[in-house]
């Protein structure tokens, strides 16, 4: 069988051995660049197969389509979840063994350019059938121990977690790696794209970034901080070293279940639930007060008091359902984490209300 065949219904004997790589770091870090550059070398030097999903191949015409605006935190936590069910899907197929299926509800643009990401990565056949929602994994994909690179800017720990928590609800490897980049290095790598962010966005994030902590969380045990723009050689063999303790340690089932349980009476404390209820109240009602000061429209007024209440209201229903987005530091709920990130999308809420004036 040649290499990029069909596998249809091939079962290996061993378990596939898999891992999750997060990449993160500030836009411009070097991220992709490296990310490239990892794949070349584990395929070369160590026979690995090696699959990169970029975020922003995958994601950005999905999420213009859906919202034509500048999409809400919210919306890209949303993309970023459903971008990891695909994932879960691939990982199934290669687990089990089989062929990929389609989610049954999907945006199909960002499912269109996941499937293209894994058939120009020779991870699932380029012969697949769109129409008949079932792909083929390659050989590749299923006879070499598999690393999937995710490249995004990860850089909440809470979204790196859930990165985790699926690497832990099939018992693969997980670790991390932190592009360390100045933040004026990133500015000027920025300034010379063809598409440059705005400064201020990477000096938002250089300020909210939280790298891996592995002395303080466990789950970033498997972390790496690579100096960038030093040459990646020289940090080969930690790198090496981490990839392969990743990939010969999955996570292993037993630890979930304490943790889910741990996890569970966290969730079930409505001393947190109150708490978070109090604080986000609190928030909505001074943001109305400002909003009124600052001469906003009553008729805006009125529906950016509806739409904040509603953002109260989802997440308090998320910490009710035990989202573990929030359960990121020790398995604790940071009520902190919980109040920044809603700051940050009850700002772009009153934004939108306040352009609208103009
Ligand atoms: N080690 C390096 N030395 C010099 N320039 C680099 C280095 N790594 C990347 N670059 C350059 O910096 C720019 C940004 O690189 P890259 O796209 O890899 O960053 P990124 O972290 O993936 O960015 P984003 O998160 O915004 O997608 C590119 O023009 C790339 O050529």
């Amino acid at each position: 069988m040649k290499m990029g065949e069909d596998v249809r219904g091939a079962h290996s004997e061993r378990p596939q051995k898999l891992v999750l790589c997060v990449l993160c770091g500030l836009p411009a870090a070097g991220k992709s660049t490296f990310a490239r550059a990892l794949r070349h070398w584990l395929q070369q030097e160590l026979g690995w197969a090696v699959g990169v999903v970029a975020y922003d191949d995958v994601m950005p015409e999905a999420v213009l389509e859906k919202a034509s605006a500048s999409p809400l935190p919210s919306q890209w936590k949303l993309f970023r979840q459903e971008l990891l069910k695909f994932l879960e899907h691939f990982l199934l197929a290669v687990i089990n063994g089989c062929q990929m299926s389609a989610p049954p509800s999907k945006t199909e643009a960002m499912w269109k350019d996941f499937i293209t990401c894994l058939k120009d990565q020779d991870l699932i056949s380029s012969a697949a059938v769109e129409a008949q929602a079932l792909y083929p994994l390659t050989k590749t994909a299923v006879s070499r121990p598999l690393l999937l690179i995710l490249d995004d800017n990860f850089y909440y720990q809470s979204m790196r977690y859930e990165v985790y928590q699926l690497a832990r609800k099939y018992s693969l490897g997980f670790c991390q790696l932190f592009l360390d980049c100045a933040l004026e290095t990133c500015l000027q790598r920025n300034a010379q794209r063809p598409r440059p962010l705005p400064a201020e966005t990477i000096h938002q994030m250089g300020n909210k970034i939280e790298k891996p902590n592995p002395e303080k969380n466990a789950w970033e045990h498997h972390s790496l901080a690579i100096q960038s723009p030093a040459c990646a050689s020289e940090a080969r063999l930690k790198l090496t070293d981490l990839l392969i303790t990743a990939l010969e340690n999955p996570i292993k089932h037993v630890e979930e279940n304490l943790e889910q349980k741990e996890t569970d009476r966290l969730i079930g404390s409505t001393n947190i639930l109150h708490q978070a209820d109090q604080t986000l109240r609190r928030i909505v009602s001074q943001t109305m007060k400002e909003a009124k000061d600052e001469q906003m429209f009553p008729y805006n007024l009125k529906l950016l008091a509806e739409e904040l209440n509603k953002l109260k209201a989802e997440f308090l229903e998320d910490l009710r359902q035990g989202n573990k987005k929030y359960l990121c530091f020790q398995q604790t709920i940071d009520l902190a984490d919980v109040i920044s990130f809603f700051h940050y999308e009850k700002d772009n809420i009153v934004r939108k209300y306040f352009s609208k004036q103009h």
